[in-house]
């Protein structure tokens, strides 16, 4: 479990992250969400000590990561993937960390084969992989101290399709063994079918903390689809209740009533229903709306 308290980053005048207060369980992905320059990627080196908070707090497993030892073997984390010395080969940067971890050496050639990098490609020097080998290694670095914590930032950037897929499917195994898993991304696309849970901030506060089924339901695109014969007498049951209603015919749109509202009131006034239809706003209009006032630099934006 991750739990961030009142988390603050200032830097000089610029507040990268504002009294961010969310927990990350274990057991699901958690999709970390924002505008470019949100406060993502501050918040997830503070949840790994490598920067220091202004205020507030975080821990995992209920102790400031800062403090532990052999930290590989706690939390795995792909922070950038271009970040290894290209003159080693992958198995080498790999038995390098273990040794440094107390990590047994075996684990080494478990990962790259997790990750497809067994044989010949372990043993090539990292200058001469391609992006998404180097993807791989870095998820492979993360696997490496079996750890029951994962961070991933922005994991899917510049993988092939059959990269993302691997990966996704990665993320949702690693969360069925009952480790947390943290994924980040300014692409809310790329999360919906990655992440069960999300984190959402914008101009480094929260925005929103909740299951993907209960972000979507936010977007004003969420309402309910009702045909009924009686589409008047409907329409002013359901406004007394306090839905908006419109709609042509025997076809309405109703928001502001869930649909076993919807139906409970139909049926107390013997209305028939010949359809009812719970409609989710696309995740991404909700995403867009709720985070419209905090995208660094809108297009557009006169500066
Ligand atoms: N070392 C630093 N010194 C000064 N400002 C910084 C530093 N690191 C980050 N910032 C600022 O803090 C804000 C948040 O940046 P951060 O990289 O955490 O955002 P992000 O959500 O990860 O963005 P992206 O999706 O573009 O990677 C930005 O305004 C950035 O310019």
């Amino acid at each position: 479990m991750i739990e961030v308290k009142d988390l603050t980053k200032r830097f000089g005048a610029t507040t990268a992250v504002k009294d961010l207060t969310f927990t990350v369980r274990p057991g699901h992905v958690t999709g970390f969400l924002g505008p470019n320059g949100a406060g993502k990627s501050t918040t997830l080196r503070m949840i790994l000590g490598l920067s220091a908070p202004s205020g507030g707090s975080v821990t995992v497993a209920g102790r400031a990561f800062g403090d532990r030892r052999r930290g590989l073997r706690h939390v795995g984390a792909l922070l950038d993937a271009g970040d290894v010395h290209g003159g080693r080969s992958a198995a080498a940067h790999l038995a390098v960390l273990a040794r440094g971890n107390r990590i047994p050496h075996g684990r080494v050639d478990e990962v790259l084969a997790e990750v497809g990098l067994a044989g010949a490609a372990g043993r090539r020097r990292v200058a001469g992989f391609s992006l998404g080998m180097r993807h791989r290694l870095g998820i492979a670095t993360a696997l490496l101290g079996d750890p029951p914590v994962l961070l991933f930032d922005e994991p899917l950037n510049g993988l092939d399709p059959e990269g993302v897929l691997w990966v996704r499917g990665l993320f949702r195994r690693l969360a069925a063994e009952g480790r947390t898993v943290l994924v980040s991304s300014h692409l809310m696309s790329e999360m919906e079918h990655t992440a069960d849970e999300l984190v959402v901030i914008g101009r480094g506060e929260l925005v929103a903390a909740e299951s993907l089924a209960r972000f979507a339901a936010r977007g004003t695109g969420a309402g309910v689809t009702v045909r009924t014969p009686r589409p008047a007498d409907l329409t002013d049951v359901l406004t007394a209740a306090g839905a908006t209603v419109s709609g042509h015919g025997p076809l309405l749109d109703v928001t502001g009533l869930d649909a076993p509202r919807i139906g409970d009131l139909a049926c107390r006034h013997a209305l028939p229903l010949h359809e009812l239809a719970p409609r989710t706003a696309s995740l991404e209009d909700a995403f867009m709306e709720l985070t419209a006032d905090s995208v660094e630099y809108a297009a557009g934006e006169s500066r």
